[in-house]
């Protein structure tokens, strides 16, 4: 079997954002990125201050942590990033996920197709919006999109401010037909006075809450905050 790049493996928690918001969740990390967005709450997995943290597994290996941290008190596994679809590789644990019946979710930003992205239950896809400093490839999100069936797939577009917020709607409007969700964006991932965090982030969700109420372009499309920030604030591994 061929390696992964772990950073980090977590759960069983919620996860806290999009399509399965709620569900409860075994998390795993991989390392790795091909965007570097500016308000990116991951860095650590591709900016080089966590490379010590990062093992080289084999599927095997992943699974018997998952099981040794999570027990028999999980059914899914989320796997992020990173951009876990740099791994063409990344089959060998879906492979294994599935064949002991755990269903899988998986978050990219849209940026590249792997062929295994048919197995994964609910794929979360989160293009970038001008605030994160990347352009998106449309070419690339139309191929993805394209492929998959509509109830296996979300968009997920982070919003920061108004500029973002067009962008969040161009995407709605390219896609219709795809269940799309606004997030609100956390503009403070480095601070531990959580109750500040979460006082600020309130307040975002509602500004965006009220833009989208306001909006005939955003009838069919759910607005959600990262809801573990609520609870866990800015803390890795939850
Ligand atoms: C850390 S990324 C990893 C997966 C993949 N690279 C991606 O961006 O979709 C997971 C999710 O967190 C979101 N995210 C990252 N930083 C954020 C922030 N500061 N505020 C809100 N959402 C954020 C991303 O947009 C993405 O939807
Ligand atoms: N609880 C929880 N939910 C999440 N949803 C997406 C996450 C991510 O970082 O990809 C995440 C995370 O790190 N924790
Ligand atoms: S694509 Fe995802 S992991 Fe990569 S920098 Fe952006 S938010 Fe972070
Ligand atoms: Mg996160």
């Amino acid at each position: 079997m061929s390696k992964i790049p772990v950073i980090e493996i977590f759960g069983p928690t919620i996860q806290g954002e999009g399509m399965v918001i709620g569900q409860k969740t075994m998390f795993v990390r991989t390392a790795g990125c091909d965007y570097s967005c500016s308000w990116c709450d991951s860095a650590f997995t591709w900016d080089g201050s966590g490379k010590d943290l990062i093992k080289q597994m084999d599927a095997e290996e992943i699974w018997a942590e998952l099981k040794r941290i999570g027990g028999d008190r999980f059914s899914f596994v989320t796997i992020s990033g990173g951009n876990p679809a740099l791994l063409k590789n990344l089959n060998e644990l879906i492979d294994l996920l599935k064949k002991n019946s755990i269903k899988i979710g998986l978050e990219t930003q849209g940026s590249k197709w792997q062929d295994w992205f048919y197995d994964i239950d609910e794929l979360t896809i989160s293009p970038k919006p001008p605030s994160s400093k990347m352009v998106t490839n449309f070419d690339m999100l139309d191929e993805i999109i394209g492929k998959l069936p509509l109830n296996q797939i979300s968009l997920k577009v982070v919003v920061f401010n108004d500029e973002d917020y067009l962008y969040a709607k161009k995407v709605h409007e390219r896609y219709p037909n795809v269940p799309f969700f606004l997030q609100v964006g956390n503009d403070d991932i480095a601070t531990a006075d959580q109750d500040t965090l979460v006082n600020q982030l309130i307040n975002k969700y509602s500004w965006l809450i009220d833009k989208v109420v306001e909006d005939s372009d955003l009838n069919n499309v759910k607005v959600l905050p990262q809801l573990h920030t609520y609870i866990w604030g800015n803390k890795r591994g939850v």
